[in-house]
């Protein structure tokens, strides 16, 4: 078995990137309309836009958007950049704590929190800041957790048809926190399970205790 925890290397390089590249030109595409709706948006709540502390508001409003939404504009082939690589060998490959910031889709307020990613290949292994790459392509939409799971789990099934995928999300949901419930503790798991990991139980509960043993150290 191989767990990979992504370095802070490894974060840095794809901010950098993806701010370079079509979530660049995502960014781009829609600020015009959103900087004249964030100027309406923040007369709406009774500010007032001209004010001097606001003035930039709508433009930086509208390019931080275009980036939290770049997914849209973005397939699984421009960021996994055709990095399968064939291998020998069917060793469960654990990729670990992968951050994610995504937004979601009934409030449009933040969630937040750490994806894991197993898998154990058939022939096809994926360059392993790929998985990090897959779960931004997700999460930088509008979205509820759930989907982001399953997206993630079907991403990897279909570029690597592996034995078996399993993803597990935690998230804490600021809508839950900063409004409605106003719950500042609670957090949400959701899990994708495909192939080996779905019909083995002990697969499954390997990768369980790789991933809860993270949880509990935290
Ligand atoms: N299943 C799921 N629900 C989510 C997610 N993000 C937010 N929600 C929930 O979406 C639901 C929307 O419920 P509504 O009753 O339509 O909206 P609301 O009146 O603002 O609900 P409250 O948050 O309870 O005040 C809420 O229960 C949220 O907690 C997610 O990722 N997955
Ligand atoms: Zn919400």
């Amino acid at each position: 078995m191989t767990t990979t925890k992504p370095t802070d290397t490894d974060f840095d390089l794809l901010s950098s990137d993806q701010t370079a590249g079509s979530t660049a030109e995502h960014s781009a595409a829609v600020q015009p309309d959103l900087k004249v709706l964030t100027h309406d948006w923040l007369s709406a709540i009774g500010e007032d836009p001209e004010r001097e502390g606001l003035l930039k508001t709508p433009e930086r409003v509208a390019k931080a958007w275009g980036f939290l939404t770049g997914g849209y504009t973005q397939t699984l082939t421009d960021v996994t950049n055709e990095a399968v690589f064939e291998a020998e060998g069917s060793e469960m490959v654990i990729v670990k704590d992968i951050e994610f910031y995504s937004m979601c889709e009934h409030h449009m307020l933040p969630f937040y929190g750490r994806a894991h990613i197993a898998y154990i290949p058939d022939g096809k292994i994926l360059g392993l800041s790929k998985f990090a790459r897959i779960v931004d392509l997700y999460a930088r939409r509008l979205q509820v957790q759930e989907r982001i799971t399953t997206q993630i789990a079907d991403a990897v099934l279909e570029l690597l048809a592996p034995k078996g995928v399993a993803v597990l999300m935690e998230g804490v949901h600021l809508c839950m926190a900063m409004r409605g419930v106003q719950k500042q503790n609670s957090s949400t798991t959701t899990s994708a399970m495909r192939g080996l990991f779905k019909d083995d139980a002990r697969t499954r509960a390997e990768f369980m205790s790789v991933v809860q043993g993270t949880l509990r150290s935290r």
